[in-house]
């Protein structure tokens, strides 16, 4: 399958979990549809980089997804059960303080301390930004397993409007202990590299699904050779791509 029909298929396919049979809301004009990139992969892989840019050129809302003073305008008619502040504005610890300082001495999150965060974040998906925003959103994750991918795409079957697709930035694991190295001022230090890489699920969007195969996701190599540039240039084409295709 080429670049191409990989991502053709990523705008044309329904949402996970919903794809047997179409709802009311499946069968909204496409147009309608909210966007929502998830920009994942090991930590200093260019997540915020790419995100940022990818929302800037697109017109995108961007969300920091480790960001733990994020403001959030949020719709839904029911309390969320994680939230402690009264609609309709949200402040929401998505890391707690507790991650980041753990992940600042460079001891590995568990599936545990990861819970919590991955549940906010799929709850929030249904959540739409301020009027004044764009509603499609570029979220940072790391998604580093299959299953925080899968709790990640839940938010689509409670909201039948939402298409969730991931981009995934792959580079090798010495790249990304050298970009940590060299970034200053972030809590994630290259210490957290390795441990990222011993449990990374490497998602393969073009197995078939039966197989394990994840086609939402798009695979974007951020290796040495790649510049900021030029990822930025072929992930906004991509996506801008899939966009324009599942809107027709
Ligand atoms: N494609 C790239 N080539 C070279 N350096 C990059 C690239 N993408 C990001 N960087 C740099 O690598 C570091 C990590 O990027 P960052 O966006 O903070 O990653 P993440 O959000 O995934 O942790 C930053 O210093 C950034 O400027
Ligand atoms: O699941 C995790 O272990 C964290 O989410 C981790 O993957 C993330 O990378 C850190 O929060 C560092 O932040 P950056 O990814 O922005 O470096």
């Amino acid at each position: 399958m080429t670049v191409q029909n990989t991502d053709a298929a990523l705008g044309e396919q329904q949402p996970l979990g919903d794809q047997q049979n179409a709802t009311a809301a499946e069968k909204k004009p496409k147009n309608e549809h909210r966007w929502i990139w998830f920009v994942t992969g090991p930590t200093a892989c260019g997540k915020t980089t790419i995100a940022k840019a990818l929302a800037e050129n697109l017109n995108l809302t961007y969300v920091e997804g480790d960001d733990p003073t994020y403001d959030f305008a949020c719709t839904l008619t029911a309390r969320c059960r994680l939230c402690t502040f009264p609609y309709p504005v949200l402040r929401r610890p998505y890391h707690p303080k507790a991650n980041v300082e753990k992940m600042s001495r460079g001891e590995p999150l568990t599936d545990a301390d990861r819970a919590g965060w991955l549940q906010a974040l799929a709850e929030h998906e249904t959540a739409k930004p301020p009027t004044s925003s764009s509603p499609h959103l570029v979220i940072t994750c790391s998604a580093l397993k299959r299953h925080y991918r899968d709790i990640l795409r839940l938010g689509s079957e409670h909201a039948g409007d939402l298409r969730i697709r991931f981009i995934f930035l792959q580079a090798p694991e010495e790249v990304l202990t050298e970009r940590a190295h060299n970034r200053k001022g972030h809590f994630a230090k290259e210490n957290l590299v390795h441990s990222q890489f011993t449990i990374l699920e490497m998602p393969h969007p073009t197995k078939p699904k039966e197989e394990g195969g994840e086609p939402d996701v798009l695979v974007v190599d951020v290796g040495k050779e790649k510049g900021v540039e030029e990822v930025v240039r072929e992930v906004v084409g991509r996506v801008r791509g899939v966009m324009h295709m599942g809107r027709d």
